[in-house]
């Protein structure tokens, strides 16, 4: 590939979030004949690729098969947002060759029991959490997209939406600030446009929509789109009960630029390990750096400080609750895939040893 279309492609594919570091970083790949595009949604076996088209330069989606870089660690099978290499000459159809390194990542623990991570949405640069101001705030739910937000390396946005159908949306946003240390909350309507300038101005880039079922993700994606990408649900959901309307994930580009991954409504979030949960929580944290003992269990030292913030509360119980709650899944987690990781490279050892034996005489 000459110089000029490289430089080509990286204009095409910027508003997708390509830059020149990802340029270099495919130059090899580019050498051996790979075309980079970015994954726009992922179905069983193949995957719609956003990419420049090598001859014209201009934006083409592709359909590819991605078995060759399937695996059985759902965590590294391709998602939406990934970046791919295609082989656009392969036969019958294009394939992806590889996926390269993530930049971010949003990973929750796997539905039903297992302690396998699922990939939401790859590359972001802005996670945000949808909620509904229609019904009561769930805090400690919000808590929960916040620690799998921070946990992603993307920046977090609590955006609030309906703000049609409530008189005071500014109080409920002080009671989410609150439990939001560090993040941007905002007040939107889809139906009115309030608040959707500055949205569009908070979360440049790649956005990814998180939230429950009935938040309004699928309209909010449509007002930034501008148009209807997203079916959404038919009537008001009141009791938002099994009316998942997105079924999967899919990559939007939008018209000044960027792109965002709606995502269909989360009933479980489970967190997978990580820092994001100190992040999320980082007041509790700092407070805890002021007990006397460093190694402080926050139960019943003497000179605890997040004892202190709470019989003089500094620190609502509810919030400090949601906190135990979490860590404690989180080291669930974390003990579960530390066996499997264990598990596994016992089994690997087991074959590099077997492969190394001399043959028997
Ligand atoms: N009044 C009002 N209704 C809204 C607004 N945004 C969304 N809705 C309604 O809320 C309902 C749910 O909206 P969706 O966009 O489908 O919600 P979702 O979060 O995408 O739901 P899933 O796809 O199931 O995850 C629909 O009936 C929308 O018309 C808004 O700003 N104002
Ligand atoms: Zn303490």
């Amino acid at each position: 590939m000459s110089h000029a279309s490289l430089s080509t492609t990286v204009s095409t594919l910027s508003a997708y979030g390509w830059t020149p570091e990802l340029d270099e970083l495919f130059a090899p790949l580019a050498e051996a004949g790979l075309t980079p595009a970015r994954i726009a949604r992922v179905d069983r076996g193949q995957c719609d690729v956003v990419l420049a088209d090598p001859e014209s330069g201009e934006l083409r989606t592709v359909r590819a098969d991605s078995r060759p870089v399937g695996s059985p660690n759902p965590i590294d099978c391709p998602c939406t947002g990934d970046w791919a290499a295609v082989d656009l000459s392969a036969d019958p159809m294009p394939t992806v060759s590889a996926l390269l390194p993530r930049g971010t990542a949003i990973i929750r623990k796997g539905s039903g029991g297992r302690s396998d991570g699922q990939v939401l949405a790859a590359n972001i640069d802005t996670v945000l959490i949808a909620a509904s101001l229609a019904a009561e705030p769930d805090l400690g739910r919000i808590e929960r997209f916040l620690a799998l937000a921070w946990e992603s390396g993307a920046e977090p946005l609590v955006v609030l939406t309906k703000a049609d159908l409530v008189d005071d949306a500014d109080h409920i946003r002080a009671d989410v600030e609150q439990i939001a240390p560090g993040v941007t909350v905002l007040v939107v309507s889809a139906e009115t446009g309030e608040g959707l300038d500055v949205l569009r101005a908070c979360a440049p880039g790649s956005t990814a929509l998180i939230g429950q079922s009935g938040a309004g993700k699928s309209t909010l994606t449509n007002a930034l789109a501008g148009t209807d990408v997203m079916a959404v649900q038919q009537t008001r959901a009141t009791d938002n009960k099994g009316r998942h309307t997105t079924t999967t994930r899919e990559l939007i580009p939008l018209p000044g630029g960027g792109a965002v991954i709606d995502t269909p409504g989360l009933r479980e979030v489970g967190l997978y390990g990580g820092e994001g949960l100190a992040q999320a929580f980082s007041e509790i944290e700092e407070l805890a750096e002021n007990c006397r003992f460093h190694d402080c269990s926050h139960r019943s030292e003497p000179g605890c400080a997040v004892a202190a913030a709470l019989a003089d509360g500094v620190l609502p119980e509810r919030r400090w609750e949601s906190y135990l709650k979490l860590q404690r899944e989180n080291e669930w987690i974390a003990s579960r895939t530390d066996a499997r990781l264990r598990a596994e490279r016992a089994r690997q050892w087991k074959i590099i040893v077997k492969s190394a034996r001399p043959p028997r005489p």
